[in-house]
């Protein structure tokens, strides 16, 4: 089976008058049709910028990007952004913690749904386009009546809720969702990712989900990518990784949440900062930070391993090197 999205060495390196920040490098996954994958790390780690980069939402004066990314076939990194623009919505979707701030509070849900539908479907019908979207309304659980609402008479779930709705109008093969459930409440939250999941079977949709919480991995995606200061540090799949983490930024992450593990183990959190990312480090990105790191990981960078279960790993504790 052809991957849906492919990333090989993809990097992007912001570029500011007075120094470069490597925010994300040398990243390589794959994703599968009716796959989930999470990407999980802590704040400033590069998430939504690997997502604006292969969306190609970057400014191209102020961020370089290197590598691929084939999204079914297509390197998105080579397209002109007119031909971008016929993919991005369409066959590629992304929705953010504040996609519904930018709706205009003077027209009503159903005039805002209406253009974005013309946008790749310039005929479409009043009566096609409404069709097409009280079946998605009835899939987020909203009522037909949110159409003849405006923006400002929803709540805040309501608004996400309508925003999972409007990314999904064109069937997209993949759905990039950044942080898109975090600022509500965990009630909400939690019954949001239920009807993901429901949507999911129904639609055999694909996609990515940027969270710093690991419990909405655990409970919405069957893959997982831990990534910490732009580097990509274990992935496989959360039944494996959150159960037997191996790396151990990877451990320190699920010891932070000890609901995952059932235990009352007392929370441990992983001292020190993020390094500062205009600046090339030899080793190890996370050798200053972790309690296990040996020599060879402040001297040599480690290369990605493949495990059995399926899972990558970089790490030189897992490498051999160090034996
Ligand atoms: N335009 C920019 N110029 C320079 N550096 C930037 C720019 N935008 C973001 N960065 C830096 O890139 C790094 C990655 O940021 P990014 O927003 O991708 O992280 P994140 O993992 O999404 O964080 P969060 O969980 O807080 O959303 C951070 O160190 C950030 O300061
Ligand atoms: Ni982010």
């Amino acid at each position: 089976m052809e991957p849906i999205l492919d990333l090989k060495d993809f990097s992007v390196t912001y570029i500011n008058k007075y120094k470069k920040v490597y925010a994300v490098k040398n990243v390589d996954f794959e994703i599968y049709k009716g796959d989930s994958l999470g990407i999980v790390g802590e704040s400033g780690s590069g998430k939504s910028t690997l997502a604006m980069g292969v969306l190609r939402l970057l400014p191209e004066d102020g961020a370089q990007i290197s590598g691929t990314a084939n999204f079914s076939g297509v390197d998105l990194t080579k397209l002109s952004e007119e031909e971008m623009k016929k993919i991005r919505w369409k066959e590629l979707s992304v929705i953010f913690q504040k996609s519904m701030n930018s709706l205009s509070p003077v027209h009503k849900i159903g005039t805002h749904i209406e253009d974005i539908y013309r946008i790749h479907k310039p005929n479409a019908t009043k009566e096609e386009i409404k069709d097409r979207f009280f079946y998605l309304l009835d899939l987020v659980n909203l009522s037909n009546r949110v159409y003849n609402l405006y923006p400002h008479e929803l709540s805040g779930g309501m608004l996400q809720r309508v925003s999972i709705a409007i990314s999904l109008i064109h069937d997209p093969k993949l759905l990039i969702m950044d942080e898109a459930t975090t600022a509500l409440d965990v009630v909400t939250q939690g019954q949001i990712l239920d009807e993901i999941s429901r949507m999911e079977e129904e639609l055999d949709m694909t996609r990515i989900m940027i969270t710093h919480d690991m419990s909405v991995v655990a409970t919405s995606c069957n893959k997982v990518a831990i990534v910490y200061a732009g580097e990509l540090m274990e992935l496989g799949y959360v039944k494996n990784v959150l159960k037997n983490p191996l790396h151990p930024y990877t451990k320190g992450l699920v010891s932070s949440f000890p609901s995952l593990k059932g235990d009352r183990e007392k929370i441990k959190s992983i001292s020190g900062f993020l390094p500062d990312l205009s600046k090339r480090v030899k080793g190890c990105i996370f050798a200053p930070r972790c309690s296990n790191a040996i020599d060879i990981c402040y001297n040599k960078k480690p290369e990605k391993i493949k495990m059995e279960d399926g899972r990558t790993i970089c790490c030189h504790l897992y490498g051999g090197e160090n034996k």
